[in-house]
């Protein structure tokens, strides 16, 4: 038998685009035969399975990134498995000398990449990453003392104080041919369908695929539209969920389908002059998407512990079925809550002020453990993240870094009045209260033609005094006092 030619091998995982992939152009320069793999790993310790509005994505995004290969003359090999014995089959079967990807920041996925580093080592195949889906990794932004950052704001800094982010890497039009005749074994490929990842009784898919373009190309051109109207104007429109006042690139960014320094330095190109406020105010919020990765980084087990350990005695009441419900299925009497949770189930998105105000109601207002909600919108948001999904959460019930305090109980009511005065949004998701005016849509409870709309689940005022009155327990076990500091804020 021939003895293979050398080839390399590229894994994409949270990179699922051909621009900006530096393992990707790093196999260019190499120019040897090149194999493309996707693993779909949901055997290795600690890799948490996607949900099920995730795995709508990423079955249209494999779709579109293995036409984009084709028509850069390669193709994209899937395979599902744990990681490293996929990783070793593939090099046995390829006779692969470099093994290329693009780093992840989570605990397990960094183990797993380790034993492979380990591995290759041992039998002397190079094993290289690279940095391409944070624009800050975290052991490179510390405090004085060497730690991590807790508050967002002096991480921000250090951030924007270290330099200008690096340029993106241009897509390579042509990208060595897959498999060399006679010598190397082109790996052979699962079928995508195979792999089961749309919903199919009952397909809940379809409003996801009227809001969604997953792939490369729909998140350029998400994001030429956001350049091209609502940056100018961010500072305000990102606070109103009825307009289309922000980006939408969360999807694509969680999946890597588009790298944050194209997006980083397409604000540049398109606002040269040092940032109007509201280019600022959108960079910031790509900081925090970078400040919840380096949480995860430093707290792997985010998603399940409280960040603040005081938080480890808080007493959360498990919800009954029916409350629980009314809040996944946005039949709470609140209307933005219930339009949020709306949005959510028919888009696989919702609107982050929303976000706020719909997940406070669930750990405040239903005092629900914020780990019920966090693990519905891993199963819900089509930009469901290992690390901004539980920081943020953990951020709206105060057991989190930088964290709103827990006596800051956002008010729907007072809220829906103030980011969606006319209604717009609500009327979109809730058509049983459509037809009432601006006034009478934010407490649809004081109309009399509100049948078909449920009634509040909870009073505001009693759920909010439950909610003080457990935190303030919280305090005086934890240091003896009596008092609940701090301000009263209701939205
Ligand atoms: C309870 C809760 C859960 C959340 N879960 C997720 C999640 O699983 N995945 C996710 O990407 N975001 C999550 N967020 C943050 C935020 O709501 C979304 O990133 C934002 O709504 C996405 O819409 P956009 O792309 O239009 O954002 P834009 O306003 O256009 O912001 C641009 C980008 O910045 C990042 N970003 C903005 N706000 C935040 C934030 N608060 N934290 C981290 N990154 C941010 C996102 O990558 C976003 O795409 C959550 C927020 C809350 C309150």
């Amino acid at each position: 038998m021939a003895s293979p030619v050398a080839s390399s091998i590229v894994w994409l995982r949270d990179d699922l685009r051909l621009d900006d992939n530096p393992a990707l152009s790093h196999a260019v320069g190499l120019g040897l035969p090149l194999t493309v793999v996707y693993i779909l790993d949901e055997e290795s310790p600690g890799i948490r399975p996607l949900g099920g509005a995730a795995r709508w994505w990423l079955h249209h995004s494999l779709t579109s990134l293995a036409a984009a290969l084709a028509e850069a003359g390669s193709t994209l090999t899937l395979r599902r498995g744990p990681g490293s014995r996929v990783i070793r089959d593939l090099v046995a079967e390829t006779g692969a000398q470099h093994v290329l990807w693009n780093r992840r920041y989570g605990g397990p996925e960094r183990s797993l990449d380790a034993e492979i580093k380990a591995w290759a080592a041992e039998n002397g195949i190079e094993a290289a990453s690279f940095q391409a889906n944070l624009i800050f990794e975290p052991w490179t932004i510390t405090t004085g003392s060497g730690g991590p950052y807790k508050v967002f704001t002096p991480y921000w800094r250090a951030c924007t104080a270290s330099g200008e982010p690096r340029s993106p890497l241009d897509a390579s039009a042509r990208l060595p041919s897959p498999a060399v005749a006679g010598s190397m074994k082109q790996a052979g490929s699962d079928a995508l369908a195979e792999w089961s990842l749309l919903p199919v009784s009952p397909d809940w898919s379809g409003g996801l695929a009227e809001t969604w373009l997953p792939g490369e190309a729909g998140a350029h051109s998400r994001l030429e539209d956001f350049l091209d109207g609502p940056a100018q104007d961010y500072g305000t429109g990102r606070d109103l969920p009825g307009m289309e006042g922000t980006s939408r690139l969360s999807p694509h960014l969680r999946f890597g389908e588009i790298s944050p320094f194209r997006v980083w330095h397409e604000l540049r190109r398109n606002f040269p002059r040092e940032a109007t406020p509201d280019v600022g105010i959108f960079r910031s919020e790509l900081g925090w998407r970078e400040f919840c990765w380096q949480l995860l980084y430093a707290n792997p087990q985010l998603a399940t512990r409280n960040y603040r350990p005081d938080f480890d005695r808080f007493e959360w009441q498990q919800p009954t079925a029916a409350e629980l419900e009314a809040w996944q299925q946005g039949r709470t009497g609140y209307p933005l809550v219930d339009a949020g949770m709306r949005q959510l189930w028919q888009t696989g998105w919702m609107h982050n002020r929303v976000r706020m105000a719909a997940a406070s109601f669930l750990v405040k207002n239903l005092l629900a453990d914020w780990r019920l909600g966090e693990a519905w919108f891993w199963d819900t948001l089509v930009d469901a993240d290992a690390a901004s999904n539980p920081a943020n959460w953990q951020w709206v019930a105060g057991s989190g870094a930088d964290a709103s305090p827990y006596f800051r109980i956002f008010n729907p009511v007072t809220q829906s009045k103030k980011f969606d005065a006319d209604g717009r949004y609500l009327r979109e998701f809730i058509p049983e209260i459509a037809h009432m005016d601006r006034r009478a849509i934010h407490e649809p409870w004081n109309q009399p033609d509100v049948q078909a709309y449920p009634a509040p689940v909870v009073g505001l005022h009693e759920s909010r005094e439950r909610a003080l009155a457990t935190y303030q327990k919280l305090r005086k076990d934890q240091q003896g006092q009596d008092d609940v500091t701090g301000p009263e804020i209701s939205g």
